[in-house]
């Protein structure tokens, strides 16, 4: 991580009081996270995900530990998975006006403020339309321009994008690409592989324990870039698509110095086996 940490988690564990007894959802986790990093975190059900998110958002108390928080951390948003879950307002403007709310914005600025984040969004309605009549993914978009009109710094997205379709997914990862090549903060919480091609850096959690840290690339192709198992064969994650390919052609002997993580990057390691060839 070359960016400067904003928020630092040391031996932090959450114990969780069930009706069996106790159990431990984190295990003495140590995490920085930089700003504006985009921090992926990947997992199965259960491996403490959204028990991290929360203790990142504030909202979980910690049983063990310390976080330290730098003054220039800001305010931290966070998106959920159930589009519905964090909207109030009958209409688009009314639910800003709650979020703005919250954080003692000058009633004269809500109007402006609000066409600002819906336009940052890509939500391009009337502000009165009422929320009831969205789509999943459109109520997602609101859900980010919500986090934008409170002046947030980090943004925490726990697996928003899981109750979308393959259209909506990709229009709320590429908003959140802008917002992050602006300079915001993304923690992004996913079971979705090809979602992880976009951060700076990864962690896999796994029974409450960090088993995994580093970039994308290490991640999907390991450190050699051979063709022994990656870090994400190894968890028995299904690799994205272009990776599946790419490492069936690095078996087969092609020489692929820099593994591919998207469809761009694919075409691109394509034409430069054809050019040498
Ligand atoms: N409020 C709670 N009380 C008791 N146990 C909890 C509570 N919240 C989470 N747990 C337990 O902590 C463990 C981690 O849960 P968590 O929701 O953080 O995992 P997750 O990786 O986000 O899972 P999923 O992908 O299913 O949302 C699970 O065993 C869960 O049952």
């Amino acid at each position: 991580m070359n960016n400067h940490p904003i928020l630092e988690l040391q031996n932090v564990s959450v114990v969780y009081r069930q009706r069996n007894g106790l159990h431990t959802s984190l295990h003495e986790i140590g995490l920085q996270i930089g700003q504006g990093e985009w921090l992926a975190i990947a997992g199965r059900n259960g491996s403490g995900k959204s028990t991290l998110a929360k203790v990142i958002a504030g909202l979980c108390p910690i049983s063990k530990g310390t976080i330290t928080k730098q003054a220039d951390l800001g305010h931290i948003s966070m998106v959920f998975q159930n589009p519905d879950s964090q909207l109030i307002g009958e209409t688009i403007f009314e639910d800003l006006c709650f979020s703005m709310e919250n954080f003692q914005v000058d009633p004269n600025d809500m109007e402006i403020r609000a066409r600002e984040a819906l336009q940052q969004v890509g939500l391009a309605m009337d502000i009165h339309w009422e929320v009831s009549r969205l789509s999943g993914g459109q109520k997602q978009l609101l859900n980010i321009a919500g986090c934008l009109v409170t002046g947030a710094n980090l943004f925490l997205f726990d697996e928003s994008t899981s109750m979308l379709d393959p259209l909506a997914r990709e229009r709320m990862l590429q908003v959140v690409r802008t917002l992050h090549k602006a300079g915001r903060t993304i923690v992004w919480i996913t079971q979705w592989m090809e979602e992880l091609a976009w951060a700076d850096r990864v962690i896999v959690l796994e029974d409450g324990r960090i088993k995994f840290s580093g970039c994308p690339r290490k991640f999907f192709y390991g450190v050699s870039n051979q063709t022994e198992w990656s870090p994400c064969e190894q968890f028995r994650f299904p690799p994205p698509y272009v990776v599946q390919v790419a490492r069936l052609l690095q078996q087969k002997g092609i020489d692929i110095p820099k593994g591919p993580l998207t469809v761009e990057e694919f075409q691109q390691m394509c034409g430069a086996i054809c050019q040498s060839v």
